[in-house]
């Protein structure tokens, strides 16, 4: 029997090429053993460059015996419209690995069968630079080679977490999947108040983006609390506690995090309906 090893990606576009780029840039996985599925032709084109097959529909795969993963980088919005050209795929043996935002393992076993085998995973698109978080949820029906493989996969990406509860994904959804582009607007506001302190445009976007990047790999590689690191950087009466007295007091920042998790978790709830 063929050895099952490959990998087909169902849309690449932001999310399915920051994949894409994780798992060849480290070398996971060969350009050859990865065929996208993109109905647009530039990103096809796109993930042609990396070197792998592409097709525009999943009309040539039916037969393919090899395929171990189908990874669903698709919007949630189409995924009912996407599935039924998967069926044979998945009958054949291959495993679904969604990673749309609020679909639930459920939908998957309605539409391709009760007992299919399905990893959610919640990414998110610093997994180009092989820094993302991928959070992942398996049913009863995933095998352990196939488990393994997805892991291996998600590791050439980032941080892997496997959690049990399915209903936490939308709070997973809502912290680290949206949560980059909360980081990349927190550079947007810096950048700009950098500008109103009179910073020319090039050094306040150099300031601010570097900034974030050193206090995000410190927090990672200090071993200390993000609390103790920036006591550090707060000198009693000084410049920081200035600052902090803006954005803690009245527990300000918190509660407007807390206010923005909220509402993206519940739309995440909502896309699962
Ligand atoms: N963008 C992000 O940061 C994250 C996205 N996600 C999830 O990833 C999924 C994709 O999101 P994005 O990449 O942002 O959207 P996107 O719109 O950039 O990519 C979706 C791609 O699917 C393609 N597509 C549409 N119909 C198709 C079909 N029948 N067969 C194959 N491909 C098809 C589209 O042409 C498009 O390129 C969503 O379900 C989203 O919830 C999850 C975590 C983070
Ligand atoms: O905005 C969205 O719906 C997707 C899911 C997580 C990040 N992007």
């Amino acid at each position: 029997m063929a050895a099952r090893n490959g990998v087909v990606l169902v849309g690449c576009g932001n999310m399915g090429f920051a994949m894409l780029q994780g798992w060849l840039q480290s070398g996971t996985l060969d350009a050859g053993d990865v065929t996208v599925v993109e109905p647009n032709a530039a990103l096809r084109e796109r993930a042609a460059g990396l070197g792998v097959a592409t097709a525009s529909d999943s009309s040539g795969l039916q037969d393919r015996a090899d395929i171990a993963l189908a990874v669903l980088a698709v919007k949630p919005q189409v995924m009912d419209a996407v599935l039924p050209a998967y069926r044979e795929i998945v009958a054949g043996g291959a495993t679904v690995v969604s990673v749309a935002a609020g679909i639930r393992i459920e939908r998957f076993e309605q539409a391709l069968g009760a007992k299919t085998p399905v990893i959610r995973v919640m990414p998110n698109t610093p997994a180009a630079v092989g820094a993302g978080m991928m959070v992942m949820c398996a049913n009863g029906h995933v095998g352990a080679q196939a488990m393994e493989f997805a892991r291996r996969l998600m590791a050439a990406s980032g941080e892997v977490a496997v959690i049990e509860d399915e209903g936490l994904m939308d709070a997973v959804t809502a912290v680290s999947g949206s949560g980059p582009a909360y980081l990349f607007h927190m550079i947007e506001a810096l950048t700009a108040a950098a500008e109103a302190a009179g910073l020319p445009d090039d050094i306040a976007a150099q300031l601010a983006g570097q900034t974030v990047y050193g206090a995000a790999v410190y927090a990672r590689q200090s071993g200390e609390t993000p609390a103790r690191l920036r006591e550090q950087v707060t000198s009693p009466g000084g410049t920081t506690a200035a600052a902090l007295d803006v954005l803690m007091g009245d527990d300000r920042l918190t509660k407007l995090m807390t206010e923005a998790v909220e509402a993206a978790r519940k739309r995440s709830a909502e896309l699962g309906k």
